[in-house]
């Protein structure tokens, strides 16, 4: 069965996916019957095309490494340019929508009204943006149910580590009482460079030069992105719905070369550590920079690379080691998300959406 995609923005993450579809393609088809169309990309910068029978993603990946953009991409009989982010979810043909643009970390948009706009009519979202997830998870997954698609965002947290979809299966039955660890691969990335002896400065232009650090990477540094990525897992695997303004945080931007070198001489590294508690009726959650020992299970996790530590009442600690950021990391967990998506469940409503 074919299974058309619209992407909303093709950057990292978006060119990520596109990559992986075009080198997997037959096994795809042929281990899960899944058959990928790419028939639209809506991008700020880079352009929008559509085409209802599928674009060339060697095409598209063309244009974009010799141009920067999809002005060059061949015409044919068919072929609409130009739409916008809107536009491509309400007229393109697709049945699953994949907004890879950027995370908003003040209002989340327009990733939101992205999601309400498919859900709308009757098509599914995934994403691995995390802003609607953090800011607007108790509504869209209403919003979904209501309209009988589907919503993954995997990629969210941990990007293709499967931080959500782990618990949510094989942990389930389970009393998770505390979640921690690393959820920000650019700050974990310079925390590791900076112990190597780089300035500050210098960790973060290599982690933004490999695809780790958000468009803004203020986001980054100041624990914004953690405190997101707390958020979602309160809503999605305590299933205790918190806000942003209900979690401590401190980012490692004030964190110099000194205060690495003083961890050091006292056998320690700096680490920064997302938190969640259940305590009684409440949730207690944090993100802050750490000194911790060498041996504490979380000082050797170096690089881009998370971890995340499940505290269940059956299973005991369950720790999960995985990338947290990355091109192919990311574009995998669009990927999983897809796999898990049943277009059976999806079709009724996009034919309704479509017939008016
Ligand atoms: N990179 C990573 O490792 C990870 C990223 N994420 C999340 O995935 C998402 C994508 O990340 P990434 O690919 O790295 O980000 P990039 O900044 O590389 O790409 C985002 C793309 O979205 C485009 N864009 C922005 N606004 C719009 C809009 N309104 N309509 C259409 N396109 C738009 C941008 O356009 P242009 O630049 O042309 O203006 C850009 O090409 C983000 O939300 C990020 O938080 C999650 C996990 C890991
Ligand atoms: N900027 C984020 C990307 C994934 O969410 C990070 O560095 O972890």
């Amino acid at each position: 069965m074919v299974h058309r995609i619209a992407l909303l923005g093709f950057g990292v993450v978006g060119q990520g996916f596109a990559e992986i579809v075009q080198q997997k393609y037959g096994f795809l088809k042929e281990q899960y019957g899944l058959d990928i169309s790419i028939v639209a990309v809506s991008d700020m910068m880079k352009g929008s095309i559509y085409h209802p029978e599928g674009l060339s993603i060697e095409e598209l990946l063309r244009c974009i490494k010799e141009n920067g953009n999809f002005d060059n991409y061949p015409h044919q009989i068919g072929l609409v340019r130009g739409l916008n982010s809107f536009e491509t979810i309400k007229q393109s043909n697709a049945e699953t929508i994949v907004e890879v643009t950027f995370t908003d970390i003040q209002t989340g948009q327009p990733a939101i009204d992205h999601c309400k706009c498919a859900f709308e009519h009757g098509k599914n979202v995934i994403m691995s943006n995390k802003g609607p997830v953090a800011l607007a998870y108790g509504e869209l997954k209403a919003l979904a149910e209501k309209q009988h698609v589907q919503w993954g965002y995997e990629g969210s947290v941990m990007s293709g580590t499967p931080a959500l979809r782990m618990p949510e299966t094989s942990l389930a039955g389970n009393n998770i009482t505390e979640i921690q660890g690393i959820l920000n691969g650019t700050t974990n990335y310079m925390l590791t460079r900076m112990e190597e002896g780089l300035s500050y400065e210098e960790a973060l232009k290599e982690a933004q030069k490999l695809g780790y650090a958000e468009a803004n990477p203020t986001s980054d540094v100041e624990g914004f992105d953690a405190l997101y990525k707390i958020v979602i897992l309160s809503n999605v695997i305590l299933k205790h719905p918190l806000t942003i303004t209900d979690v401590e945080r401190v980012g490692i931007s004030h964190l110099t070369s000194e205060d690495i070198e003083m961890a050091k001489a006292e056998g320690k590294k700096w680490k920064l550590i997302a938190k969640l508690k259940k305590e009684g009726d409440r949730v207690i959650a944090s993100v802050k920079p750490e000194m911790v020992s060498l041996y504490h299970p979380l000082a050797n996790i170096t690089g881009a690379t998370n971890a995340i530590t499940y505290l269940c009442d059956l299973a005991g600690p369950i720790t999960l080691i995985g990338a947290g950021a990355g091109k192919v990391e990311t574009g995998f967990s669009i990927l999983i998300d897809l796999i898990n998506i049943d277009l059976r469940k999806s079709l009724a409503s996009v034919e309704v959406s479509q017939s008016y």
